[in-house]
């Protein structure tokens, strides 16, 4: 009876070595979760102070003009870019610094004319970046952002999906830190953009800031001179004041003629502005309203 007893515990104790016996596909199972939960990058990680001026010098790398950009360290898959080098998505850590130096110089010929046609300005958390890279997946889309915190988030989100997707979506997304404002022109050439999105611009609701305001006249002018003849401007805001700014601004430039609603009939980046972006989706939790226009190039 001891005995058996004794069998029995010992049956027991061997049971319970079995269930702790690792299991090669649970582990694996569970190291790829792992894996997978360490390379998503969390937003609350990514937070930081809200404004910066825009006005301000550039304390951080930009290109002498668009010769001295590496459009292939963007998107290595459009230049048949290896896997390993996919996966090495250009962010502005310390251990990928924004340089653009002699490496990249005027004669560098590795284009090969792929370059991005859809600019989120101003991107944030790059939730629209996301969704036109997948709606599009034969575009090139760039968020531009001035704030280094994000770009690292939206840069490393982009590399965890590029791993992490198997049909290699998102290899036509990736994001830069720069001042718009003062250095979009150095990126791109003339009349190479198709799409400009301003969603939920940073209002700068002081007259005395008015001139910080992403969209002006001078700006404006940029922005005809970069994008192709029927390229679009999308603008979506909660801010009524700063609505009418940017469609007042925008219907006073001669390089601009503003888009009826037929016209946007089956345009589905209308769509996709609202809700895409975490503003827009903070906006709609507390039922606040959405002002948007859209503007063709003439
Ligand atoms: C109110 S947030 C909206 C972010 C995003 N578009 C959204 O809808 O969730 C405005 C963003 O524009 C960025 N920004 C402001 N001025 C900029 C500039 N000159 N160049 C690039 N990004 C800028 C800010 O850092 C901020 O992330």
């Amino acid at each position: 009876m001891e005995q058996e007893s004794i069998n029995k515990d010992n049956n027991n104790h061997i049971e319970e070595e079995d269930n702790q016996k690792p299991d090669h596909s649970e582990l694996e199972q569970s190291s790829t979760i792992q894996k997978k939960q360490r390379l998503m990058p969390k937003r609350g990680e990514y937070r930081m102070r809200a404004h910066i001026n825009p006005l301000n010098d550039t304390p951080f790398p930009y290109p002498l003009n668009p010769d001295y950009v590496n459009w292939k360290i963007h998107y290595p898959k459009f230049f048949d870019g290896t896997d390993e080098e996919n996966q090495k998505v250009f962010c502005n850590t310390n251990e990928h610094p924004q340089t653009y130096d002699e490496e990249v110089n005027p004669l560098y010929n590795g284009l090969n004319g792929a370059q991005p046609v859809f600019l989120d300005i101003g991107c944030g958390f790059g939730g629209l970046v996301f969704n036109l890279a997948k709606n599009f997946p034969e575009k090139l889309v760039l968020g531009l952002e001035i704030r280094d915190k994000l770009v690292n988030f939206v840069s490393e989100k982009i590399r965890a999906l590029r791993i992490e997707s198997p049909d290699h979506k998102y290899n036509n997304a990736a994001c830069i830190r720069t001042n718009a404002m003062r250095h979009i022109i150095q990126y791109f050439r003339k009349g190479t953009i198709e799409k400009m999105f301003f969603c939920f611009a940073d209002p700068h609701f002081k007259k005395s800031n008015h001139r910080r305001r992403i969209i002006n006249t001078g700006f404006l002018s940029e922005y005809a001179f970069l994008l192709k003849p029927k390229g679009r401007i999308y603008c979506i805001t909660d801010v009524e004041d700063l609505h009418n700014w940017q469609e007042e601004h925008l219907a006073k430039h001669r390089m601009f003629r503003k888009l009826s609603e037929e016209e946007l009939e089956g345009d589905i980046c209308v769509q996709l502005i609202q809700d895409s972006t975490e503003e827009g989706q903070k906006v709609t939790r507390n039922g606040g309203k959405k002002w948007t226009c859209v503007f063709e190039r003439i």
